[in-house]
């Protein structure tokens, strides 16, 4: 049998997710490649008429949003979001608890998502695990002064934290900041594991999404599957 195109997977999630919005919404828009698609989809509808108003969770969201004629919020305004579509690392199946942030953009996300009334989750169906954990590092954001203190005491709380770097350099998040990606066996308690890590000098935020998503859409070789919290 031969391996499922995952981008049509994740295209089908994202227009299913896509045909929830509704004229007079503010659309949190993901970031990565499944969100890309339901940028994608919205630029469709936008151009045959429908009326949003996008906030992007990341700066390359927000360029690819503008090039493609989706409306967005100016710099300043902050009404309350009616929906997020964003995508995912890992969703726990039953929970629906999530690990974001391989892309970078996790304090953006999860900022938006926090701030909107529901969250749309789009995946493919590689993307669900029966427990956080083991299928992707988990992405911490940790402040780029003292670094490696930092990294010393997500040591310290088991982790195996590795610092994020492209070209031989630390990677550098939208807003100045570093990843360290924790290699971890099995989340088995993700809200006390956020809590810890929260209240650690130098993080940030952690790529833990707990309680935000209110609906998964996973494109599945044989359809699509939704999930409701
Ligand atoms: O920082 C990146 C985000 O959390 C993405 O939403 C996540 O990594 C999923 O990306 P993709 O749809 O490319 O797998």
């Amino acid at each position: 049998m031969t391996a499922p195109d995952r981008s049509i997977l994740k295209r089908a999630a994202a227009v299913r997710a896509v045909g929830e919005v509704q004229d007079g919404m503010v659309i949190g828009l993901g970031t990565g490649s499944t969100s890309a698609f339901a940028i994608e989809e919205l630029s469709r509808r936008v151009a045959a008429g429908l009326k949003i108003v996008g906030v992007p969770t990341s700066e390359r969201t927000r360029l690819m949003a503008q090039q493609q004629g989706v409306p967005l919020l100016k710099p300043g305004d902050r009404p309350r979001l009616d929906l997020t579509i964003d995508g995912a690392d890992q969703v726990e199946r039953g929970s629906l608890d999530l690990v974001k942030g391989a892309g970078g953009a996790l304090l953006g996300e999860k900022i938006v998502a926090s701030a909107s009334d529901r969250m749309i989750v789009i995946v493919d169906d590689s993307k669900i695990v029966e427990r956080l954990g083991k299928a992707t590092p988990l992405p911490v954001e940790i402040v780029s002064f003292g670094w490696r203190y930092t990294v010393d005491r997500l040591t310290a709380l088991g982790l195996r934290p590795h610092l994020r770097l492209v070209d031989g350099k630390p990677f550098v998040s939208d807003a100045g900041n570093h990843i360290a990606d924790c290699h971890i066996d099995e989340i088995a308690d993700a809200a006390g594991l956020e809590a810890e890590l929260s209240s650690l000098v130098g993080v940030v935020e952690t790529g833990l999404f707990l309680g935000l998503a209110s609906t998964v859409i996973v494109g599945r070789p044989d359809g699509i599957e939704v999930m409701q919290r």
